[in-house]
């Protein structure tokens, strides 16, 4: 089931360093979010505090609210592990477990959540996982064969797969197609598209085309300086965004004047 995501007063830091501050945004469920901005402005590290994979880093903290379907998960008592197969998170260059077989690697997240299933649950979420990120016909005759036997492009569809075998509600996508060829990309980007009927999905791109051609949203981030955090400038439409933006800031980056 697709969730919506709310951050309120929202600051980011690494230990003192303040990296991200006073971000309020309201991520819509069943919309594709893509966050963009020059280097440096926080875009990832704001991405990975909406799983609570920030906090993995030593030293660093959030503050503010973050709400999932008005539930704040960052409330005493709530156990990241959870709020990370609820929240799933795909990375910038295709991380399948490499001898895993290309099965194995789709259950991956669902035996480390400690779930037992049966063969014939296994074989239904399987190919439900691999039809849902569009790779089943190209590798239901090898699913016993190792996951890092696969081109680079199928390699970030079987990662997609995973995370969706653990029936998230939102699913994290951090510069996805950043390793990938051209037509990969391309089939990725179908997906993302099909993917909003389920969930919410946010996406962090440098590429401003792919914003455009697969973002409902779009979140401008900005820095004012080396050492100075990042701060969200803009979230509207992404037609918006990039026809007729309210900020200077954000029409100067989407029209490559800088960044
Ligand atoms: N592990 C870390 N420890 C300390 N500071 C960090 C860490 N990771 C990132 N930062 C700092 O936080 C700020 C935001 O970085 P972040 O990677 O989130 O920006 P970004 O907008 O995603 O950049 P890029 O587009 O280059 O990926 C930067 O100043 C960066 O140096």
């Amino acid at each position: 089931m697709s969730k919506r995501i709310d951050a309120i007063d929202f600051n980011v830091y690494y230990s003192k360093f303040l990296a991200v501050e006073g971000v309020n945004i309201s991520i819509e469920p069943k919309s594709v979010t893509a966050f963009i901005g020059p280097s440096g402005c926080g875009k990832t590290t704001f991405l990975r505090t909406l799983n609570r994979m920030h906090e993995v880093i030593p030293g660093a903290r959030v503050e503010g609210k973050l709400l999932l379907d008005g539930d704040d998960i960052y409330a005493p008592g709530v156990d990241p592990v959870s709020v990370r197969s609820t929240i799933g998170m795909v990375f910038q260059r295709p991380n399948p477990f490499p001898t895993m077989s290309i099965r194995d690697n789709v259950l991956a997240g669902i035996r480390l959540n400690g779930k037992r299933i049966s063969k014939g649950d296994a074989d239904t979420i399987v190919e439900k996982s691999l039809r849902g990120a569009n790779l089943w016909n190209e590798v239901k005759d090898r699913l016993e064969k190792p996951g890092s036997g696969l081109s680079g492009g199928q390699q970030q569809r079987l990662c997609i797969a995973r995370s969706i075998a653990v029936e998230p509600d939102v699913i994290l996508m951090d510069e996805p197609c950043s390793a990938l060829d051209p037509i990969s990309t391309l089939a990725i980007e179908d997906l993302i598209n099909e993917m909003k009927d389920q969930y919410t999905v946010v996406i962090v791109t440098h590429n401003m085309q792919q914003a455009a051609r697969v973002s409902d949203k779009t979140a401008f981030f900005n820095i004012a300086g080396t050492g100075k955090p990042g701060k969200l400038i803009e979230y509207a439409e992404t037609s918006t965004i990039f026809s007729t933006p309210r900020e200077k800031a954000t029409e100067d980056y989407v029209s490559g004047r800088f960044g």
